[in-house]
């Protein structure tokens, strides 16, 4: 498996407030990461730093060989990078068809899926094809939160940056967001980082899992043996205390 993402030493933040320091990680094409950690432990700001809207105070990322830190974020998507923020960036404005024709770009060489188009974007999730002509204000969170990951599907990414996207969910939204990250991830090949509080859903479906705590990393190690040590994935994370 060769490697698609290499960060090294990297330290960013806020203006002069560095909030993640020395973060050192690798995943390999077409790789699952689980990002875990207590709030305010640097996960969002992690992601954003690979998306490019914070500020880079030190370190470098490269994605398929290609230096990021200098990028602005539209020629990050450009490279690779599709993010999904968990503020959900769509246009309320637009329908949801227009969301996906908007941005959508034809495939990049070499991708080992079929590049992804609106209609195969409506194959994965069939509730968004119920609601093409509704407008963003009128999609449920769950819609919502489908058409984020559709947007940034249509972008043709290698790298798929997830931030909690479970987050607010219910239960059946849940198994059906869960269901195509698995697909899109396994079946299609695609890289991702996913970000999540609750962490033994995103652990099942990823490769491998990093823990951050005051925005460095505490423990590396692959999902599945973290998985099986609920204590320790219980100590990391602060839970019960
Ligand atoms: N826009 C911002 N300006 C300044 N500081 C910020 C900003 N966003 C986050 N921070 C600070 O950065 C630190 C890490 O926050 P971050 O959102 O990355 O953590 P997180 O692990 O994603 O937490 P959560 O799970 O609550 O989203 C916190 O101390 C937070 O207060």
């Amino acid at each position: 498996m060769s490697e698609l993402l290499r960060i090294e030493q990297l330290s960013a933040g806020y203006g002069e407030a560095v909030v993640i320091h020395d973060v050192t990680l690798k995943l390999g094409e077409g790789q699952t990461l689980a990002l875990l950690g207590r709030n305010g432990t640097g996960k969002t700001t992690l992601i954003n730093t690979l998306a490019g809207v914070t500020r880079q105070h030190g370190g470098r990322i490269e994605l398929g060989g290609v230096a990021l830190s200098k990028l602005a974020p539209h020629q990050r998507a450009a490279a690779g990078i599709g993010w999904v923020p968990q503020e959900r960036n769509i246009f309320k404005s637009l329908t949801v068809h227009e969301n996906l024709t908007a941005v959508a770009r034809p495939g990049r060489e070499g991708s080992r899926g079929a590049a992804w188009t609106p209609e195969r974007v409506y194959e994965m999730f069939p509730r968004l094809a119920e609601r093409k002509t509704n407008l963003g204000t009128q999609l449920s969170g769950g819609e919502q939160q489908m058409l984020a990951v559709g947007r940034a599907l249509v972008l043709n990414p290698t790298l798929l940056l997830l931030d909690e996207p479970l987050e607010g969910l219910a239960p059946i939204i849940v198994e059906e967001l869960l269901r195509a990250i698995r697909r899109i991830t396994r079946e299609e090949g695609l890289a991702a980082i996913i970000v999540e509080q609750h962490p033994q859903a995103i652990l099942a479906i990823s490769d491998e899992a990093v823990v951050l705590d005051h925005g460095t990393v505490v423990h590396a190690d692959t999902a599945a043996s973290l998985k099986a040590q609920p204590e320790l994935l219980g100590r990391l994370l602060g839970v019960g205390r």
